[in-house]
C-alpha cells in the first residue's frame, strides 16, 4: 500500500477523475416538493368540479380535457424533476494520466459517418477529419475510418486530398498548439496574422488550405473527379459506370497505412491510419442507416486497427479540444471505477449557435443540467454523435468485474499483412450479406430498427450492466452544424421524438427492459426524452382550448378572489421564475430563454405532434422506418437570415399551417376580449372569471408575434407564403364558429 494510509487515501491519490454534485440540491428539492403539492391541489380542484350533468356537453368536454392535460403536465413535470434530482459533474485529471507512458495508452479507432455529399458537403467532412487526425495522441496508435454511405467518389476525392494537407496541417498544429483544429474553423476565426507565432508560416498553410477547398470544390461543382486525378490513388477504379448511392460492391480503401514508416507528416512525424469504407448497398437490403454504417465499421475496424477505444462522430462535429480523447481516458483507465463505464458522451455544441438561439438548438439548461442529471444515475444518454466507446461494450458485451484495471484495454500486437490483403478481408465484412444471421443490431453493435439508434443503444448497454458518464467540459470538445431554419430543425425534433416514442412503445421501453437493470431515476430521465410525442397532446389541448374557449366566455380556472386561484398560481410562476433562473444561471439570455419557450410550443405543437401521429401508424404496421439526413447548408440569403435571428418560413410545410393557424386563434380570441371590453355591455365579473385566460392568450400572443411578422409584416423570402397564411385564417375562423356553448 505504499504510503497511503488507507485504501479510500490510495483509490482517491491515483483517480483519475474526480466527480461533483451540483451546488443546491437541498435547496431546490424543498422547492421542488412545494410546487409538487401545488400540482395536487391542482388536480384535487379540478376532481372537485367535475361538472354536473346537467351543465351541458361542452362543459363536460372541457373539463376532461382540462383535467387529462393538467395529469399529463403534472406527469411530465414529476419526471424533470428527475433529471434535476441527482446532477453529478464529472472532472477528468489528464495531468495524472499522463504520469504514465504513451506506451500505456490504448489504440482509439475514431468513426466518421457521412451520407450524402450535397446534404454534407465532402469539404465540410474533411475539417472534421483533419480535426481528428491532429488531436494530441500518439498518431500510430490512432486510426480513422470514414463511412461513406453516399458512396460517392467526391467524398473520396476530398478524403484523398486531406490526407495529403494533413502533411502541413497536424505538425502546424501540434507546434502552435491550435485550436479548434478544423482547418475551416480555425481560418474563419476572426484574428490578426501578425499576432500569430509565426506568420509565414501561417499564410503559408492557410493558402495550402484555400487552394485545396478550391480543388474540392471545382470537383463537387463538377459531380465528377477528372481523370488525371483519378490517377493519383487506385481507390478511384472503385468507381464505374453502375455504381450508385443504392447500389454497389463493398468498397474499403486505404488512403493512409500508419504502420508504413514512410507514411510522415512534413515534420517527419508518423501519419495517423486512414481508412475509407462504403459498405455495400443492394436494392432489397434493408442497409439501417446509420446505425448499419457503424456496425460496419465497427467490424472492418476490428480487422485493422482494432482500437479498444471508439469515437464516434457526426461528419459535421469537428474537434475543439485537442486533449479530448486523453481527457475521455481518464475515465475509462480509471483503475478504480473505469472499467465499470462504457462510454463518454459529450454534449452536442454546435459553431454556428447565434446569440439568442432563436431555434433552441443548444439549451445550456439541457447541457448542463438535464443531460447531467441523466448522467448522475449512472446513465448518460448515447447522442450518437461526440461519444467515447469501448469497443468491447459496444461490441454487445456484458460487464463483469473481470474488466478491472487497464488489461481490458490491452490490443494485439501489429499485423504483418499488406494493405491488400487487409481491404479484401474488409469487404467481406462490409457486405450486405455478412449480417444475415448473426447478432449484429440486435445484441451487437448499434441496435437496428428504430431512427434513434444511439439512445436504445446506450439503453441496452446500460441494461447489459455498464454505466456512462456525461461529461460537459468548459473547453468544448466537439463543435457541429445546428438546423439553420425552422423547417430543418422541426423535421429533426420529428424524427428524434418519432424514434423515441417508438422505443417507449418496444420491448426496450426503459421500465420493462430497464426493470432492475438501471436506477428508477434514469428510467424516468429516458422518459422525459421518450415520451415528448405523446406529451404533446396536452399541449395541443390548451393552445387550442384556451383561445376558444376564451371567446365563447367558458371560464377553465378558477377566479382571482378563490382560494384555488392560489395553487395555479403558485405553480405557473414559480415554475416559469425558476427556469428563467436557471438558464441565467447556466449562462443563457433572457432573449434566449424567451426563444426556448416559443420554440417548445412549436416543437410540441407541429413536431412532436406529428411524430406521435407517424408513430402509431406505424406500430399499426402501415409504414416503415425512415431516416431524413439533416441538411448542413443553406443558401446564403437564408444564412444571412439565420444571423440575424429572423424566423425561416418560407415554404409550405403542413407545419407552418399549425403554427399560424394557432397564432391566428389565439389573435381571434383576444380581439373577442376587447370587443368585449369596450362594445358589449359584459360586466367586469365575466372578465374576472376568463383573467387568468386572457393572461395566457396574451403570453402566448406575445410569443408568437415573429409569426405575425412574417405572416402580415415581411415581404422576404422567409416569411410565411400566401397559402399558408389564407389556410390557416379558413381554419382558425372556423374553428372559432364551432358551436361550444
Ligand atoms: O443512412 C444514413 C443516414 C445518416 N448517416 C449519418 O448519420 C449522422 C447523423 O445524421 P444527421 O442527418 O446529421 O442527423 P442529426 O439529427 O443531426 O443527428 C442526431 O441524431 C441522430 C439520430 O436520430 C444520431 O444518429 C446523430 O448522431 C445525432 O447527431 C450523419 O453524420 C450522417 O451522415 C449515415 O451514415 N447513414
Ligand atoms: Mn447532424
Amino acid at each position: 500500500m505504499g504510503t497511503y494510509q488507507t485504501v479510500q487515501e490510495r483509490e482517491k491519490a491515483l483517480a483519475l477523475f474526480e466527480t461533483k454534485d451540483a451546488k443546491g440540491r437541498l435547496a431546490f428539492r424543498l422547492f421542488s416538493s412545494s410546487i409538487f403539492i401545488g400540482i395536487c391541489l391542482i388536480w384535487l380542484y379540478r376532481l372537485m368540479n367535475i361538472p354536473a350533468a346537467e351543465e351541458g356537453r361542452a362543459r363536460w368536454g372541457c373539463w376532461i380535457g382540462m383535467f387529462m392535460a393538467e395529469f399529463g403536465f403534472g406527469l411530465y413535470w414529476i419526471l424533470n424533476q428527475a433529471i434535476r434530482w441527482n446532477v453529478v459533474r464529472y472532472f477528468p485529471l489528464k495531468e495524472r494520466l499522463s504520469r504514465s507512458s504513451d506506451d500505456d495508452l490504448p489504440r482509439v479507432d475514431v468513426f466518421v459517418c457521412t451520407a450524402d455529399p450535397t446534404l454534407e458537403p465532402p469539404s465540410l467532412v474533411i475539417n472534421t477529419i483533419l480535426s481528428v487526425m491532429s488531436l494530441n495522441y500518439p498518431t500510430e496508435k490512432l486510426s480513422i475510418y470514414l463511412s461513406d454511405d453516399g458512396g460517392s467518389q467526391l467524398t473520396f476525392h476530398a478524403f484523398m486530398e486531406a490526407s495529403h494537407f494533413a502533411k502541413h496541417w497536424i505538425p502546424f498544429c501540434k507546434r502552435f498548439n491550435v485550436e479548434p483544429r478544423s482547418p475551416e474553423a480555425y481560418f474563419t476565426q476572426d484574428f490578426d496574422v501578425r499576432d500569430t507565432a509565426n506568420p509565414e508560416e501561417w499564410m503559408f498553410i492557410k493558402n495550402q488550405y484555400k487552394d485545396m477547398k478550391k480543388r474540392i470544390e471545382a470537383v463537387t461543382d463538377k459531380g465528377c473527379v477528372p481523370e488525371e486525378i483519378k490517377n493519383q490513388h487506385k481507390g478511384f477504379s472503385e468507381w464505374n459506370a453502375d455504381v450508385t448511392k443504392q447500389n454497389h460492391q463493398p468498397i474499403v480503401q486505404f488512403v493512409i497505412d500508419g504502420r508504413d514508416t514512410d507514411a510522415v507528416d512534413s515534420a517527419g512525424c508518423r501519419l495517423p491510419t486512414l481508412v475509407y469504407m462504403a459498405r455495400e448497398k443492394r436494392p432489397g437490403w434493408p442497409h439501417h442507416f446509420k446505425a448499419g454504417a457503424m456496425n460496419a465499421l465497427i467490424r472492418v475496424s476490428s480487422e485493422i486497427s482494432n482500437g479498444a477505444i471508439i469515437l464516434n462522430l457526426d461528419c459535421d462535429m469537428y474537434a475543439n479540444n485537442a486533449d479530448s480523447i486523453r481527457e475521455a481516458l481518464c475515465f475509462l483507465m480509471d483503475e478504480n471505477r473505469g472499467h465499470q463505464i462504457a462510454y463518454v458522451q459529450h454534449p452536442q455544441n454546435y459553431n454556428n449557435i447565434t446569440k439568442n438561439d432563436l431555434y433552441g438548438n443548444s439549451p445550456p439548461v439541457s447541457n448542463k443540467v438535464e443531460l447531467a442529471g441523466v448522467g448522475g444515475f449512472g446513465a448518460a444518454l448515447y447522442c450518437g454523435t461526440g461519444c467515447f466507446h469501448r469497443r468491447a461494450s459496444l461490441c454487445g458485451s456484458k460487464y463483469s468485474k473481470e474488466y478491472k484495471g487497464l488489461r481490458n484495454l490491452e490490443t494485439r500486437k501489429d499485423d504483418t499483412r499488406t494493405v491488400g490483403d487487409l481491404e479484401e478481408a474488409s469487404k467481406v465484412l462490409a457486405s450486405c450479406g455478412y449480417e444475415q444471421g448473426t447478432l449484429w443490431g440486435k445484441e451487437m453493435g448499434l441496435v437496428y430498427g428504430c431512427p434513434v439508434e444511439d439512445i436504445v443503444t446506450g439503453l441496452t448497454i446500460q441494461c447489459r450492466g455498464w454505466k456512462s458518464v456525461y461529461y460537459n467540459p468548459d473547453n468544448k470538445a466537439f463543435f457541429g452544424v445546428a438546423p439553420p431554419t425552422l423547417d430543418i430543425a422541426l423535421v429533426q425534433f420529428t424524427r428524434w421524438s418519432d424514434g423515441m416514442f417508438q422505443i417507449f412503445l418496444s420491448k426496450y421501453c426503459p421500465f420493462i427492459y430497464g426493470h432492475n437493470k438501471i436506477k428508477l431515476g434514469a428510467q424516468m430521465g429516458y422518459s422525459v426524452y421518450l415520451l415528448w410525442a405523446p406529451f404533446s397532446l396536452p399541449n395541443l389541448y390548451y393552445a387550442i382550448a384556451l383561445p376558444l374557449s376564451l371567446l365563447h366566455g367558458i371560464p377553465l380556472f378558477p377566479e382571482v378572489s378563490s382560494r384555488w386561484f392560489i395553487p395555479f398560481a403558485y405553480v405557473f410562476l414559480s415554475k416559469n421564475i425558476y427556469s428563467v433562473a436557471e438558464a441565467l444561471t447556466c449562462g443563457s439570455t433572457f432573449k434566449a430563454w424567451w426563444n426556448l419557450q416559443r420554440i417548445w410550443v412549436i416543437r410540441r405543437t407541429t413536431a412532436f405532434f406529428f411524430a406521435f401521429i407517424d408513430c402509431i401508424v406505424r406500430q399499426l404496421g402501415l409504414s416503415q422506418t425512415t431516416f431524413s439526413i439533416t441538411a448542413k447548408v443553406v443558401t446564403e440569403d437564408v444564412s444571412k437570415r439565420y444571423q440575424q435571428e429572423i424566423m425561416e418560413f418560407g415554404s409550405t410545410s403542413i407545419m407552418f399551417t399549425v403554427i399560424s393557424t394557432l397564432a391566428m386563434l389565439n389573435l381571434f380570441s383576444l380581439a373577442g376580449v376587447l370587443k368585449m371590453v369596450f362594445l358589449g355591455g359584459s360586466e367586469y365579473k365575466d372578465i374576472e372569471k376568463l383573467i387568468c385566460q386572457v393572461i395566457l392568450c396574451g403570453l402566448m400572443a406575445m410569443l408568437n408575434a415573429p409569426v405575425y411578422e412574417a405572416l402580415f409584416v415581411r415581404k422576404d423570402r422567409g416569411s410565411i407564403p400566401a397559402s399558408v397564411m389564407f389556410k390557416s385564417i379558413v381554419v382558425a375562423s372556423l374553428a372559432c364558429l364551432l358551436p361550444l356553448k
